[in-house]
């Protein structure tokens, strides 16, 4: 039944899918297929369902940032990582520097948000940005129960050719003493994170180890603390998709965190995990076909939870 279902959702929503963009400002994901469309949904007992191209690589971007955070929920606790990030969502557009100059102490809204998650990066504990990523790698593997993850080279030295706008935020954070550090090497474990590649089976596995409370059903290893995930999920359902958050909530109901590759995670507590694909995007960066593949998924089979 649910395979029927996600076939025919693929099917249903694919033409309207193809009126999104896809993104261009990192140049090597402008080579991705608009036409790209797949879905992957895992239970709590490790049960999977897919239709469409859910095992089409692709790169986690914004996604990555659960992960990052998630890693220093864990090593550094909630109070040090939160007097240094917020946590509420915010109205402006993922890479924007403006209310981060407006209010003092300049600290970014939250982890999602790109100044966040370059933020939250900062904080980890390791000598440097190879390091730090291999850090954010290690946890990605277990949580998706894939230890043959990693980066896809093409994309990562795109971005880091090209990333003006996350210098920009991270050189201004400096200044006002928000950040500290080697801001280069920072942002090579930021770029090297947000090129992870994935399917979006992988990100289904991804969404069921959240939504279960930290416990990956394939490999049955405890990976995340349940209130690490409790925290994540919060913030996915808040903030998750930028300044669409609030619209995705009320048409999905449930949380989920977007990346402008064209995937987006989704938590469906205690019950699945949802991973989408769909590259082209809508004007807030979120994958169009992969909001309404979501959004029809949670009406048949009444996911919604917010
Ligand atoms: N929304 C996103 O997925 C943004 C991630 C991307 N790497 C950036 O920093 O611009």
């Amino acid at each position: 039944m649910i395979e029927g279902a996600l076939r025919s959702i693929v099917e249903e929503v694919r033409p309207e899918a193809l009126k999104g963009q896809v993104a261009t400002y990192i140049p090597e994901l402008g080579k991705q297929s608009p036409e790209l469309l797949g879905v992957a949904q895992v239970s709590m007992q490790g049960d999977l369902w897919a239709a469409g191209d859910a095992e089409t690589p692709f790169t986690m971007q914004s996604i990555s940032k659960v992960v990052s955070l998630g890693l220093a929920l864990t090593e550094l606790g909630e109070e040090r990582v939160f007097s240094r990030v917020g946590v509420d969502p915010t109205a402006d557009p993922f890479n924007s520097i403006m209310r981060l100059e407006m209010v003092a102490p300049h600290r970014p809204q939250n982890p999602l948000i790109n100044a966040g998650a370059i933020v939250t990066l900062s904080l980890l504990p390791y000598g440097d940005g190879v390091e730090r990523f291999l850090a954010v790698r290690a946890l990605a593997r277990r949580l998706l129960g894939n230890p043959d993850l990693d980066a896809d080279e093409a994309v990562y030295l795109s971005e880091k050719q090209t990333s003006d706008r996350n210098r920009a935020l991270a050189y201004f954070l400096r200044s006002v003493g928000a950040l500290e550090g080697d801001i280069e090497d920072l942002l090579d474990s930021y770029f090297r994170q947000c090129s992870l590649r994935v399917t979006a089976k992988d990100l289904a596995v991804l969404g069921v180890t959240l939504a279960s409370g930290g416990v990956n059903p394939f490999t049955g290893e405890r990976v995340l603390a349940p209130r690490v995930c409790r925290i994540l999920r919060a913030l996915m359902a808040t903030c998750g998709l930028y300044d669409g958050s609030g619209e995705f909530a009320v048409r999905v109901g449930f949380p989920a965190k977007s990346g402008v590759g064209g995937g987006i995670v989704a938590a469906v507590p205690m019950r699945y995990g949802i991973g989408v694909f769909g590259p082209a995007l809508d004007p807030k960066g979120n994958s169009l076909g992969g909001v309404r593949i979501l959004e029809r998924l949670s009406q048949e089979l009444s996911l919604r939870v917010l």
